[in-house]
C-alpha cells in the first residue's frame, strides 16, 4: 500500500531555487512539487498533510564528516551510532558519512566490517562510510579498488599523528595514484605531524601543559605547509583532493591558488572554526580542553578568510567533524599534559542551526546554506540527487525549518551523548521543527518519532563534483 504525505505552503529552499511550493511525498521519495495555490498543488492527495506555512522546507542535511564511537587516545568518541544519528536528526541532518578505521597491521576490510557492525540496525538516519587508511601497502592499495566498487569511494589519510594514523609522503602518493585510477577521492588531514610532535615535546619540556598550548604548537603555517604538499602530491598523481577541517587562512590561500590553477582541489571547514577561536582554548580551569580538536581552533582573525572561502567557493563544504568526548573522564585524561587530551568536539546536532545563523548574520545566502550543508556534500561524496535536494525522485529527506524560532544552545537540552556543549549559551535564530527520512517522520513538531534501525547503509558513487 502506498503512503503519501503532502507538505503545504512552505518556502522550498534548495541550492538552486527558492519557491513557495507544496511537496508530495510517496513511498519514501519526492513524487512532485507544485507552486502553492495552483490547481496542480491542489490536486495533491495524501493521507498525511503537514502545514509548513511560514516555514522553510529544506533538504535534510548531509554531514560528510563524523566519528561515532571512534577510538582516540585510549578512549572512544562518546556518541554511538544510535545516539549520534538521533542527535543528528534533531539537528536537521538526515545523512552522515562516518569514518571506518583501518588499524595498522589490519586490512581495510576488517576495519570496514567492524564499522558496519557498529552501525547496522542502530541508526535513526541513513549513513555511508569513508575509509581511514592508516597502513598503505600493496594489499591495502588493491583493497581500495574493491571498496570503491562497493560504494566506499573516499579515503582519509593523515599527515598528522605519527605512529597512529600517519602516512608519509610516499604512502600518500601511492594511495593518490591508486585513487586516480579507481575514481576514489583522497581526503586529507593536512598538518605536518612530524614537526608538530617536536613542538609538543619542546612545549611540555618548558612546562607548557595547558589546553591553549595545543593551539600554539599546531601552527597555522604547518597546516598551510601540509595543505600545499598534499595539493602538489595530488597534482603529481593526477588525483582529486579534498582537504578536511580547514581552519587556517594560510591553508585557504593554498586551496584558492590551486583552484585558480584549475586543479580539482576542494576544502571543507567546520562550524567550530567559524564560530569559536583560541579564546575558547584559553578558558581557565582546564575548560579549554572542551575545544581541543585538530586542526586546532585559530585566532578569531582567521574566520574572515573562512567565510570568504565559503562565499567564493574556494571552500565547498561545512561538515562537523563530530567527535565528542565527555569533559568528565575523557577530556580530563589530558590534565597536566595537553597532548593527552582526546582530540575532537561535538557538533552533529548544531551544524544546520549555526549555518542558518550565518544566513541571519549575513555571511552567506539561504541557498548557499543549503549548498554547503546539503547539496555539495551529497555531490562530493556520490549521493546526489538521492540526497541533498528536493526534487522528484530524490529520497524524501526533508526538514521543516522555522526561521523565526529563537533558541539557546545548551548541553541541558541537546541530544548528543556528551556532557557539555561547545556553544553553551549561544542564541540562534531558527530551529528544526519536523524531519522526514525517506518519508518517515523522525522528528515531528519537536518530538522524536524515529527509531534505531530506520537508517540504512547507503553505498555511494564516485565524486560528482569534478570539473
Ligand atoms: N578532528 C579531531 O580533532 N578529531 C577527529 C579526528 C580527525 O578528524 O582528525
Ligand atoms: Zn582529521
Ligand atoms: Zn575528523
Amino acid at each position: 500500500m502506498s503512503s503519501r504525505t503532502v507538505i503545504r505552503g512552505g518556502l522550498v529552499v534548495t541550492a538552486s531555487d527558492e519557491i513557495h511550493a507544496d511537496v508530495l511525498i510517496e513511498d519514501g521519495r519526492i513524487a512532485a512539487l507544485a507552486a502553492t495555490g495552483t490547481p496542480a498543488a491542489g490536486a495533491f492527495a495524501a493521507e498525511r498533510v503537514v502545514d509548513a506555512t511560514g516555514k522553510y522546507v529544506i533538504p535534510g542535511g548531509v554531514d560528510g564528516h563524523t566519528h561515532m564511537e571512534m577510538p582516540f587516545g585510549g578512549t572512544f568518541a562518546s556518541d554511538t551510532f544510535e545516539t549520534g544519528t538521533r542527535a543528528a536528526a534533531w539537528g536537521g541532518t538526515t545523512t552522515i558519512v562516518d569514518f571506518a578505521v583501518q588499524s595498522v597491521g589490519h586490512s581495510l576490510r576488517e576495519g570496514l566490517d567492524a564499522w558496519h557492525a557498529k552501525a547496522e540496525g542502530n541508526c535513526a538516519i541513513d549513513y555511508g562510510f569513508h575509509m581511514i587508511v592508516s597502513d598503505v601497502n600493496q594489499e591495502t592499495l588493491k583493497e581500495m579498488d574493491l571498496l570503491v566498487e562497493e560504494g566506499v569511494t573516499s579515503f582519509k589519510q593523515f599527515m598528522a599523528y605519527p605512529g597512529v594514523f600517519y602516512s608519509d609522503d610516499g604512502q600518500i602518493l601511492r594511495a593518490m595514484q591508486r585513487a586516480a585510477e579507481n575514481g576514489g577521492l583522497i581526503m586529507m588531514h593536512a598538518e605536518n605531524g612530524i614537526a608538530i610532535d617536536v613542538l609538543v615535546e619542546q612545549a611540555l619540556a618548558r612546562g607548557e601543559t595547558d589546553p591553549r598550548h595545543h593551539g600554539e604548537v599546531r601552527k597555522a603555517l604547518l597546516e598551510a605547509e601540509a595543505t600545499h604538499r598534499a595539493i602538489r602530491l595530488a597534482q603529481v598523481a593526477g588525483a582529486p583532493l579534498y582537504v578536511v577541517h580547514v581552519s587556517a587562512r594560510e591553508a585557504v590561500a593554498e586551496l584558492t591558488r590551486a583552484r585558480d590553477d584549475g586543479l580539482n582541489v576542494f576544502g571543507e571547514t567546520c562550524p567550530q572554526y567559524l564560530f569559536l577561536s583560541t579564546d575558547n582554548l584559553a578558558e581557565p580551569d582546564f575548560e579549554g580542553a572542551k575545544y581541543v580538536c585538530s586542526t586546532p581552533l585559530r585566532p578569531r582573525e582567521h574566520q574572515a578568510a573562512l567565510w570568504k572561502g565559503l562565499r567564493s567557493n574556494d571552500l565547498q563544504v561545512v561538515s562537523t567533524d563530530h567527535c565528542p568526548f565527555c569533559f568528565t573522564g575523557q577530556k580530563e585524561l589530558g590534565r597536566g599534559d595537553f597532548s593527552k587530551i582526546p582530540n575532537g568536539m561535538p557538533g552533529v546536532e548544531n551544524r544546520m542551526d549555526l549555518l542558518h545563523q550565518a544566513v541571519v548574520d549575513g555571511h552567506i545566502t539561504r541557498r548557499r546554506w543549503i549548498e554547503i550543508a546539503c547539496a555539495t556534500p551529497a555531490r562530493m561524496f556520490g549521493l546526489y540527487p538521492k540526497k541533498g535536494t528536493i526534487a522528484p525522485g530524490a529520497d524524501a529527506d526533508v526538514v521543516i525549518y522555522d526561521p523565526h524560532a529563537e533558541q539557546v544552545i545548551s548541553a541541558e537540552t541537546h541530544h548528543m551523548n556528551v556532557d557539555y556543549s561547545a556553544y553553551e549559551g549561544k542564541r540562534v535564530t531558527g530551529r528544526v521543527e519536523t524531519v522526514f527520512s525517506r518519508g518517515e517522520p523522525v522528528i515531528t513538531e519537536r518530538e522524536y518519532t524515529g527509531r534505531a534501525g530506520h537508517g540504512v547503509y547507503t553505498p555511494r558513487s564516485t565524486c560528482q563534483y569534478l570539473t
